[in-house]
């Protein structure tokens, strides 16, 4: 018999090279194996301060298109209101953080890598863009977060102290519960799609993935 399974599942097992080059970044295996660059560290902490400022429009926008969906969303709007939430609490700990780290958050200009991602959030929110298309997105973008970050706080791992509260933040059993919420409704949504939809979907899984690694890239790089 054949193996039902969730079209999340089928695309991580289609594309998981790509995924596990999100996840597996060697910016990622730096932290795990203790080795890594500060100056990295900083470049990504500027950068993804920038990100996250624009990911809360994204949030914001897949939030109304929860309120305005039919009745089987109306549990989205408190997982994807958690999900905002974080990012309030999110945006204080970058603030936090870049002090702690000498890092002048007005003074950083926004890389390639991060313009072109921050371009691709801004086209999720385009009205044509269904709820699907960018539910999928927006997991997809806090699902590598979270795996990232998850395997740096392994057993045996060599993650430095001062980089044990970072990794916490996105690895942390909440944020996996997060995740999966967040799957659940892409999965569903994806279940009732057009054919159309499902394409349009995945190919943003893709680009999601993508925008990852070369934002990855960027920090590792450390200028
Ligand atoms: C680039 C990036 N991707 C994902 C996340 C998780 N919110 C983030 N903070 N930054």
């Amino acid at each position: 018999m054949e193996e039902k399974i969730t079209m999340t599942e089928r695309w991580l097992r289609k594309h998981s090279l790509l995924y596990v080059g999100a996840t597996r970044h060697p910016f990622i295996r730096s932290i795990r194996d203790g080795n890594i660059d500060l100056s990295s560290f900083k470049t990504w902490l500027g950068q993804d301060y920038i990100f996250v400022r624009a990911f809360v429009p994204l949030v914001s926008s897949v939030l109304t298109n929860a309120w305005k969906g039919s009745d089987d969303s109306s549990n989205d709007m408190e997982v994807i209101l958690g999900g905002m939430a974080a990012l309030n609490d999110e945006i204080a700990w970058f603030k936090k953080e870049a002090s702690k780290w000498d890092v002048h958050l007005s003074n950083i200009v926004s890389q390639k890598a991060n313009q072109e991602y921050c371009r691709f959030l801004e086209s999720l929110m385009n009205p044509e863009v269904k709820y699907t298309v960018a539910i999928v997105a927006f997991w997809a973008i806090e699902a590598v977060y979270q795996e990232s970050f998850a395997h740096c706080l392994e057993d045996g791992c060599k993650t430095p102290a001062e980089l044990q509260e970072t990794c916490q933040r996105w690895g942390n059993e909440g944020s996996g519960l997060y995740c999966n919420s967040l799957r659940k409704i892409a999965d569903r949504q994806l279940q009732k799609a057009s054919d159309d939809v499902k394409t349009k979907a995945e190919v943003a899984f893709l680009r999601v993935l993508e925008h990852e690694v070369d934002f990855w890239n960027m920090s590792y790089g450390g200028t």
